[in-house]
């Protein structure tokens, strides 16, 4: 398998160095050049197979011979070794058609440890007996930083530098970062939102000559290894409600669209996915650009979801250029039109292609319903981003099984599930002392200099 940039100008790449290298050097994301597509036969015999072994056999095909079967079971049974629940990512049922898909099983209680684990455990395997030392760097909302620390924290050969947004995360969010005091672990807040933070992140990439002196790397969803980790429990749920014979749709809190790409690989290798529902909170360019074809940037409003307050969504790229026909130079024309005008049009092919997509805005009011919803008629607590993809989720018709992704436990945001359900989360043992613990972290100015010169500061150039 091999790996194309969306902007089409950047070298191909094997699975080994597109995991290692991040972004594409031409601004682009990677894509495997080929989707690769399992059989009926294939997925029905995923039915019986247990986490570990359901991820070997969708990821197989992306990883090639970078990885024997053997070595890519080993790093997924220690990565998903590290959940709280046996079945990894379990199953909820709801009410008769509707389902929560609990994702939050790992060590920071989010979605990300899913795919941050294993990713960690891949630099540290392809990195092993090479003198390069990654410069990893990443912008978090709030839950990839936590992940990303904690699958990088200690390890030799790395160092990662974690940007959030100041005073725009939840303090249980901030804390699981800042308190991680390894010595390769750095966190800058930024004063800006988490598109400013994100847009740091990319112009690293960019520039010549910041990225000539460092061997960066990225644990954001810009990185395809993340995106891969995540098509694996589409896969794992789906076959439980009965896939190949019956279609199922997902309903996705979504910001950065890299959740909800996963299922769309998932769909194109195969899985039968009758819907994939977009749901965003107020800051809805998404809900624009999948409804209208309008993908116009607004001010980011702050919002009880802060994981989902963007506005620059950078996996949507992808899906423009699979629907674009692969078109890498139409699509850095477009993407680079985007950037200095803040606003685009998906063109016909890409508005009419997004059919496998519906969307949805979902107020606080109806968050709050939803939140209020899953407690009272089904027994569960539910996290604010999980509620706004519930809300999308009974708002949809549907004659197939419909599954929310529960992308974060409900303890990282206690006050606004309090606030909607009047039960406060306890903080799970893990983090049950998250608060007496000591923090660490720097705050900058939002500029390219000030956090460029900081991490220069402290990483190890190239050799
Ligand atoms: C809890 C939670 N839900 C949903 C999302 C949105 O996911 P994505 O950025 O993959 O669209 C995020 C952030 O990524 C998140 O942390
Ligand atoms: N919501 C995310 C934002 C970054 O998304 P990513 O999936 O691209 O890493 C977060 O929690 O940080």
């Amino acid at each position: 398998m091999r790996y194309v940039s969306t902007r089409g100008a950047a070298p191909a790449l094997d699975f080994r160095d597109v995991t290692l290298a991040g972004l594409a050097s031409d601004g682009g994301l990677y894509l495997p050049d080929h989707w690769p597509s399992l059989s009926r036969e294939a997925i029905a015999g995923l039915a019986n197979l247990s986490y570990v072994d359901t991820a070997v056999a969708v990821m197989t095909p992306f990883v090639g011979d970078a990885l024997t079967p053997g070595e890519l079971k080993a790093l997924c049974a220690q990565a998903y070794g590290r959940f709280s629940h046996a079945a990894v990512t379990p199953l909820v049922q709801l009410d008769h058609d509707r389902w929560l898909l609990e994702l939050f099983h790992g060590p920071t209680l989010a979605f990300k440890d899913v795919a941050l684990q294993l990713l960690g455990l891949l630099f540290e395997r392809f990195l092993a007996g090479s003198d390069r030392h990654l410069t990893v760097v990443g912008a978090t909302s709030g839950d990839t930083g936590s992940a990303a620390i904690d699958a990088l924290a200690g390890r030799a050969g790395v160092d990662i530098f974690m940007l959030h947004p100041a005073g725009r995360v939840s303090d249980v969010q901030r804390r699981q970062m800042t308190t991680v005091l390894a010595p390769n672990v750095h966190n800058i807040a930024i004063e800006g939102d988490f598109d400013a933070a994100q847009a740091l992140v990319k112009r690293m990439f960019n520039d010549p000559g910041f990225a000539g002196r460092f061997a960066l790397s990225a644990v954001n969803s810009i990185n395809w290894a993340r995106l891969m980790a995540q098509v694996v429990y589409y896969f794992y749920a789906a076959v439980r409600l009965g896939a190949p014979e019956r279609s199922v749709a997902f309903s996705v809190p979504t910001g950065n669209f890299g959740d909800v790409f996963a299922g769309y690989v998932a769909a194109q290798m195969g899985l039968p996915v009758a819907k994939l529902i977009v749901a965003t909170n107020v800051n809805d360019i998404l809900h624009r650009a999948i409804s209208a074809g309008d993908y116009s940037k607004g001010i980011v409003q702050q919002t009880p979801t802060p994981s989902m307050d963007i506005q620059v969504s950078s996996n949507f790229e992808r899906l423009l250029y699979d629907l674009g026909a692969r078109d890498g130079g139409a699509l850095a024309a477009q993407m680079q039109g985007f950037e200095s005008s803040g606003a685009m049009r998906l063109t016909d092919s890409q508005h009419k292609g997004a059919a496998l997509f519906a969307s949805d805005r979902v107020d606080l009011d109806d968050m709050t319903l939803a939140m209020r919803w899953a407690y009272e008629h089904a027994g569960q607590v539910i996290d604010p981003h999980t509620a706004i993809a519930l809300a999308a989720a009974r708002r949809h018709a549907s004659d197939v099984p419909v599954v929310t992704l529960a992308t974060a436990h409900p303890a990282k945001f206690r006050d606004a599930v309090e606030r909607a359900t009047g039960q406060r989360p306890a903080l799970p043992g893990r983090i049950g002392d998250l608060f007496e613990r000591e923090e660490r972290f720097v705050t900058l100015p939002g500029t390219f200099e000030a956090v460029t010169d900081y991490i220069a500061a402290r990483a190890v150039p190239r050799a």
